[in-house]
């Protein structure tokens, strides 16, 4: 077996697939690493290269939910064209998902990463904690057939004592998986983490916004320009695409950091499941301004609660700083409108190039 593929998460079991696909014999199979509206970035194993989905996959396959995301491997065709770009063919088989309900009720299914071994859960011991939010990434990770991990970052800013509250917490909700706490600041636990990454397994990581997610997988990287490395931007910052990048460390562990993830719909999830901040998002339904900041406006309901005393001024604060820290940018409805939005141009690009191809017929 191709041990450059190997390196990439290859087995026997895509390996089986690839023979039994029908005129495979100029179709070389290639892992996803990024998705950019409808250009892929993918590797072999040497150098990435950029690939579309072809107009016969698009035609066969009018379902995006079934289209190549992160961490997919695909069966693409080189040959042909002068710039190298591939085109894809198929997608083989996904053995683990990573999958989130679609924002709008729809009840549409968006998929986030494929191939994914293990979910590495990250809340910040620090304002993000929660173990409601913790428990349905759990039954999300479990429900896609991956295993799950649970990472407590930022140990530094709790005390002895709130860590282990916390760990003790975690632990009577009967959760069986790992629990590792860490602190990029003290370095406590990050070797620890590292040592427990293994070559050609895939990692994904998640979790809201501002928990360290960056900060560690940069740690890991040992320099932070090949995050980026693998794909051209289409804009500076951090919020501007879909990027999902799938990278390797040294030691070959496969990791993929995931901002997708930040627009999980997991706030409305908290309001429904009682979350810890539906007191205030359900108040706020009752604020003057639909976009009311709850920092003075006039006509906000929420601080109306406050001073009425149903709302503790400390819980309020709370919420005001996780929002501030930006945890919650990409779960309102602005920031899941643009994702949306970004999702809607790659399925739209791609069956215009579609449609171009045909046309070319
Ligand atoms: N005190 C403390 N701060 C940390 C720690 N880890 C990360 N931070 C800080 O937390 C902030 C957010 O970290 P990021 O790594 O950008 O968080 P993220 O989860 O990648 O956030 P997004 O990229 O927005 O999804 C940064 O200012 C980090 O410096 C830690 O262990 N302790
Ligand atoms: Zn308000």
């Amino acid at each position: 077996m191709n041990t450059e593929w190997q390196k990439l998460g290859w087995s026997a079991a895509l390996a089986a697939q690839w023979a039994r696909w029908p005129d495979a014999s100029d179709l070389a199979p290639a892992r996803v690493v990024a998705v950019d509206r409808d250009r892929l970035v993918l590797t072999d194993g040497s150098a990435p290269f950029s690939a579309r989905l072809s107009g016969s996959f698009v035609f066969h396959q009018p379902d995006p939910a079934q289209w190549p995301c992160v961490g997919d491997w695909v069966l693409v065709a080189r040959g042909g064209r002068d710039d190298g770009e591939g085109l894809i063919q198929a997608v083989l088989e996904r053995r683990t998902v990573l999958r989130r309900r679609g924002v709008g009720g729809m009840g549409e299914v968006q998929l986030i990463a494929a191939n994914v071994d293990t979910v590495v859960i990250v809340q910040s011991c620090h304002f993000d904690f929660n173990p409601n939010r913790l428990e349905r990434y759990l039954v999300m990770v479990r429900d896609g057939g991956a295993q799950p991990w649970v990472l407590l970052t930022k140990t530094d800013l709790v005390t002895p004592e709130e860590l282990a509250a916390q760990l003790a917490q975690i632990h009577a909700m009967g959760v069986d998986a790992p629990v590792m706490p860490l602190s990029q600041l003290s370095q406590d636990g990050v070797e620890a983490f590292r040592a427990r990454l293994l070559s050609g397994q895939t990692y994904c990581f998640v979790g809201s916004s501002g928990v360290g997610k960056s900060t560690l997988i940069n740690a890991l990287l040992g320099r932070s320009a090949q995050l980026t490395a693998v794909v051209s931007h289409t804009g500076e910052g951090r919020h501007t695409t879909v990027r999902r990048e799938l990278v390797a460390l040294d030691n070959g562990a496969l990791v993929i950091d995931n901002p997708g993830m930040r627009a999980f719909g997991l706030i409305d999830a908290d309001v429904e499941a009682g979350g810890s901040f539906s007191d205030i998002t359900r108040r706020a339904a009752d604020c003057r301004y639909a976009d009311c900041s709850h920092s003075g406006e006039p006509g906000c309901a929420v601080r109306a609660a406050v001073q009425a005393g149903e709302i503790e001024p400390g819980h309020l604060a709370n919420y005001l700083k996780l929002r501030e820290e930006n945890a919650f940018y990409e779960l309102s409805s602005a920031g899941r409108r643009q994702k949306d939005k970004a999702f809607g141009k790659y399925v739209k690009s791609a069956k215009k190039s579609f449609s171009r191809a045909h046309d070319d017929d």
